[in-house]
């Protein structure tokens, strides 16, 4: 069976619960993704213990943000790792994001539009007044323009951002949870079906399958509602 478009976060406190994690799942997801908790207290070495024999796609969620010299320079010290998706935040601007696309001509550049944890009120507050979705969209095109092939935004967006970058653009939505599910710290939230329905590519998911006492029947529950979601509109 074709494994379901979910990247499940691996925000493990250690590498050993990582990789158990990671094998759990990838019979039954396409991806996993590896953050800043593990990168930053294993290093590069994460990336193929989590990749394992399965050699499944590794998603590398670093959210780069600097100015486009130092960028380049982290996107090309982690290239050589060859994940297969990268991020960056799109608020670094067009020349911080072309930096790493270049840099990185083999991996996904993914631009983090506006965090799926960030309420109305919040944005507000950091002088991102209006909409989140205006943010968005307008993230979503200067990224794009910049060479981003992927985007990241909530579920909440996705069909906004798809209605104005098209269909060959890559959409990854985290903040996903399933009907009931708690939101926990993500404020813009919708369920996978939802998600897929409206356009995403990609769907984050990682303590409602993480945080399961099983978590690989976890994932291949949302897997399967998925594919039911896929055959039945
Ligand atoms: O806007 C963003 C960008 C990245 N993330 C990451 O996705 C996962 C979500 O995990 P859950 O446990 O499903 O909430 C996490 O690794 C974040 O760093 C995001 O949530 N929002």
């Amino acid at each position: 069976m074709t494994p379901a478009p979910i990247a499940v976060a691996l925000d493990a406190p250690d590498l050993e619960t990582a990789a158990r994690w990671a094998a759990l799942v990838t019979p039954h997801v396409s991806t996993v993704k590896v953050g800043l908790e593990l990168y930053l207290r294993y290093g590069p070495d994460v990336i193929a213990s989590v990749r394992g024999a399965s050699g499944v796609r590794v998603f590398l969620d670093l959210k780069l943000h600097d100015i486009p010299n130092t960028v380049a320079g982290a996107a090309r010290a982690v290239a050589r790792l060859k994940p297969a998706i990268l991020t960056v935040h799109a608020a670094g601007g067009p020349a911080m994001i072309r930096a790493a696309v270049e840099a990185a001509p083999h991996t996904q550049i993914a631009a983090v539009t506006i965090l799926t944890s960030l309420s109305e009120a919040d944005l507000g507050r950091i002088g991102i007044g209006g909409r989140p979705e205006d943010a968005v969209r307008r993230l979503a095109v200067l990224a794009v323009e910049a060479g981003a092939g992927a985007l990241v935004c909530s579920p909440r967006e996705v069909a906004a951002v798809r209605a104005e970058v098209g269909p060959d653009i890559t959409l990854i939505t985290p903040g996903v949870r399933p009907q009931g599910a708690d939101s926990q710290d993500q404020a813009r939230v919708a369920t996978p079906e939802q998600a897929l329905a409206d356009g995403a590519d990609l769907l984050v998911i990682g303590r409602p399958i993480t945080g399961a006492a099983d978590p690989g029947a976890a994932a291949a529950g949302i897997a399967a509602a998925l594919r039911r979601k896929i055959v039945t509109p």
